[in-house]
């Protein structure tokens, strides 16, 4: 059934030309008042002379849409009243400026010592999902000025060529950077490949090494992982403040979750993590001021789990059947986004939300890789 959909105002805030990381500007809901008093959201735009836009949804209608959030067959016809919501984290929009920020430093290297960083992909099986990702990894990297190598193995090759072929790459001085796509085949010890990785290379920063050194105070990963590190980078770049804060992560896998968790701790946040067998989970995520959810089930969090004025990044990228949409199926959240936007401050979307940032962040991570390896500051 079609949803209706949301016209959205964007608003450019005001930057300073000469210092855009002082700048600031207050974003205040227009016909919402207990989310004025609530949320006083202020939005300035970090390392960037250009603004970031702020999109409000749909001001002062009021409509019937299908909510998708009913996690039953049944979706359930609501009348909501369209009343203001929350800001739109534009990961998208974001993510385009990081991907022109390092196509500057790239050139800089190239032109000051005649590196260009590389990034190496390995790809096993032929999962659908994970080469469409393989294949946007490529896309950002050619758009950005890194080369990139890859290697596709079947289903059926053994977890020692994988294995031989992280070792050449590990020992490329071309290449900067090693990617193993998850998930592996069944029938390899994921831990093992993750493990031929070097520590150096490791741009997925899913070595236990890089993962333990985030947990520790006064130690520095190499790498962090670029989901989270992604997500942290929108808090930043929309100026949303961590520190003392109550945040909740929902889901504490080795490449989301966990570390996530970690990194909202390093940053002086109060980081509870609400996982499968968490008895009550709607009333520790209520506590939240910041939500990570990174759980995979569509719509899990509702609006009536969500703390007025909250921040809400959406990790979860499900598909969902649609036959209306030309793939046969679209992508949503594991938060209502129709439900939960009308209760946050600021909420990211999906497709457009921590998607694009965890490929940006890739590049970054490549980008730091080569300066390092090559000693260029
Ligand atoms: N946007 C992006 O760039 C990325 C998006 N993703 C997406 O994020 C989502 C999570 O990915 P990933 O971390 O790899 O998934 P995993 O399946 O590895 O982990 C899911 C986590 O969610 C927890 N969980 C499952 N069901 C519930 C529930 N009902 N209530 C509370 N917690 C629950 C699990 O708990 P337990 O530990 O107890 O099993 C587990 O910790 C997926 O939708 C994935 O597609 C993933 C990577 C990148
Ligand atoms: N070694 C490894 N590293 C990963 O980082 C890794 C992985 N394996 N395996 C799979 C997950 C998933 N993941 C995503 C990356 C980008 C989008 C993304 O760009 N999504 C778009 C939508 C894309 C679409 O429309 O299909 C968006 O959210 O806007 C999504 C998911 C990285 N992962």
């Amino acid at each position: 059934m079609a949803l209706t959909k949301m016209t959205s105002t964007i608003i450019f805030t005001h930057t300073s030309s000469s210092s855009p990381s002082s700048s600031t500007s207050r974003l205040i809901c227009f016909n919402n008042t207990k989310l004025q008093k609530l949320q006083k959201l202020t939005i300035s735009h970090y390392r960037r002379s250009n603004p970031v836009p702020i999109s409000i949804s749909s001001r002062g209608f009021s409509t019937t849409i299908i909510t998708h959030c009913s996690s039953s067959s049944s979706t359930t016809a609501t009348q909501v009243n369209n009343e203001t919501s929350a800001n739109v984290i534009d990961g998208k929009r974001v993510a385009k400026d990081i991907r022109e920020e390092i196509a500057v430093e790239i050139t800089r290297m190239k032109e000051a010592i005649g590196i260009v960083p590389g990034l190496a992909v390995i790809l096993v099986g032929d999962r659908k999902d994970s080469a469409t990702y393989v294949r946007n990894k490529k896309k950002a990297c050619d758009s950005v000025g890194i080369n990139s190598y890859e290697v596709r193995l079947a289903e059926s090759s053994t977890e020692e060529e994988v294995i031989n072929h992280i070792s050449k790459f590990n020992d490329d001085a071309s290449v900067h950077g090693i990617l193993v796509q998850l998930p592996l085949p069944s029938h390899m010890d994921e831990q093992n490949v993750l493990n031929a990785v070097c520590i150096e290379k490791d741009v997925d920063g899913f070595h236990p090494l890089n993962i333990g050194r985030l947990a520790m105070r006064g130690r520095e990963p190499l790498f962090v992982p670029c989901t989270p590190k992604g997500c942290i980078e929108l808090l930043h770049r929309y100026d949303i403040p961590i520190k003392g804060k109550r945040a909740v992560v929902i889901g504490r896998s080795n490449i989301v979750g966990m570390p996530a968790a970690l990194l909202l701790q390093r940053e002086d946040a109060t980081v509870s993590i609400v996982h499968s067998r968490t008895k009550n989970p709607e009333e520790i995520v209520r506590q939240a001021d910041i939500i990570i959810s990174a759980v995979g089930q569509p719509n899990m969090v509702r609006g009536s789990w969500v703390k007025p004025g909250a921040v809400l990044i959406d990790v979860g990228i499900n598909p969902v059947e649609d036959q209306g949409s030309p793939r046969g199926y679209r992508l949503v959240g594991d938060i209502c986004y129709e439900e939960a936007s009308k209760v946050a401050s600021a909420i990211t979307p999906v497709p457009g939300g921590v998607g694009p940032m965890t490929i940006a962040m890739l590049l970054s991570n490549t980008l730091l890789s080569a300066k390092r390896i090559h000693n260029f500051r």
